[in-house]
């Protein structure tokens, strides 16, 4: 089995302030995950352009002033509806190549607590995998059950922690825009290396996030990822805007990449 995360730095335009797709590269993914579609699988995307920047906007995930909970249960509901509509659209470029997708919407589902999964079924997954679908489930909001907060961001990076730690996959594949983890922010400084492998956080040097991304960038990933190499499953970070590089990884083939297999 694989988990597979198409970041929404790739199939999204991530810096554009409204949601907007990345056709080319979402369609380019799918043919590449159709010529080498491993028996079992499960999809993790990102949501890119479709939520950050409005689950900023709306403060989900942030403590809920007095008076503001009206508004950002809107913006709750706005946002839950954009990264739904992501799926679709990643739902309907897999299904064009012949997969038998089916989508996993994490709000329906999931409940959290203080910005952490509390509550879920994976049996749900687990019956399509079995049966041979492909579920293809996503970063999303969800309801918290912390009184402050009441609502927050479950990224796709937490996902993919919880399902690799109860299905413990055989590979996860994390697809973003970068060829891997770098010892610094490779976009800001062309100087940066990448890091074969990590085994902990303070392997990377200077850590910024990005102001726009609310679950923490490149960092938020990493912890997720080290979080799940405690309970002994590796992963792996791969550039998959690069063409044939989703390919190639599904096929186990060699390609730039960092592996995160923390202290074990
Ligand atoms: N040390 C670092 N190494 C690699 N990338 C870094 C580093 N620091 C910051 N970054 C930035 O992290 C970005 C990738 O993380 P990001 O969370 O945006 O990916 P994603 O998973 O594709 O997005 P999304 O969360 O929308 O799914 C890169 O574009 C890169 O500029
Ligand atoms: C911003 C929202 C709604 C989900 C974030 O998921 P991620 O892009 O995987 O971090």
């Amino acid at each position: 089995m694989i988990i597979l995360k198409l970041g929404g730095s790739v199939i999204t335009k991530k810096e554009a302030q409204r949601p907007t797709l990345d056709h080319e590269n979402l369609k380019r993914i799918a043919g590449e995950i159709s010529e080498s579609l491993p028996s079992s699988l499960i999809i993790v995307h990102g949501a890119g352009s479709f939520g950050h920047p409005l689950a900023k906007k709306y403060r989900i995930g942030a403590p809920t002033g007095k008076g503001e909970l009206k508004k950002k249960m809107m913006g709750f509901s706005i946002i839950q509806r954009w990264v739904k509509l992501l799926n679709i659209h990643v739902c309907d470029a897999l299904r064009r190549e012949g997969i038998p997708v089916v989508s996993v919407q994490p709000s329906s589902f999931i409940l959290a607590y203080n910005g952490r999964i509390k509550h879920a079924d994976p049996r749900i997954i687990i019956a399509y995998l079995e049966r041979g679908f492909i579920p293809v489930t996503y970063g999303d909001v969800v309801l918290d059950a912390d009184e402050n907060l009441k609502m927050s961001v479950l990224s796709g990076d937490q996902i993919i922690k919880y399902l690799g730690e109860i299905l413990k996959p055989d590979r996860v594949i994390l697809g973003t825009d970068v060829d891997g983890v770098f010892d610094k922010d490779p976009k800001k400084h062309p100087d940066a290396k990448l890091l074969k492998r990590i085994k902990s956080l303070k392997d990377i040097k200077y850590r910024p996030g990005t102001s726009e991304d609310v679950t923490g960038a490149m960092l938020g990933k990493i912890r997720e990822l080290l979080l799940l190499a405690e309970k002994g499953v590796t992963s792996e970070i791969i550039n998959a805007k690069r063409p044939g590089n989703i390919k190639r990884a599904l096929l186990g083939r060699e390609l730039k990449r960092t592996i995160i297999d923390g202290d074990i």
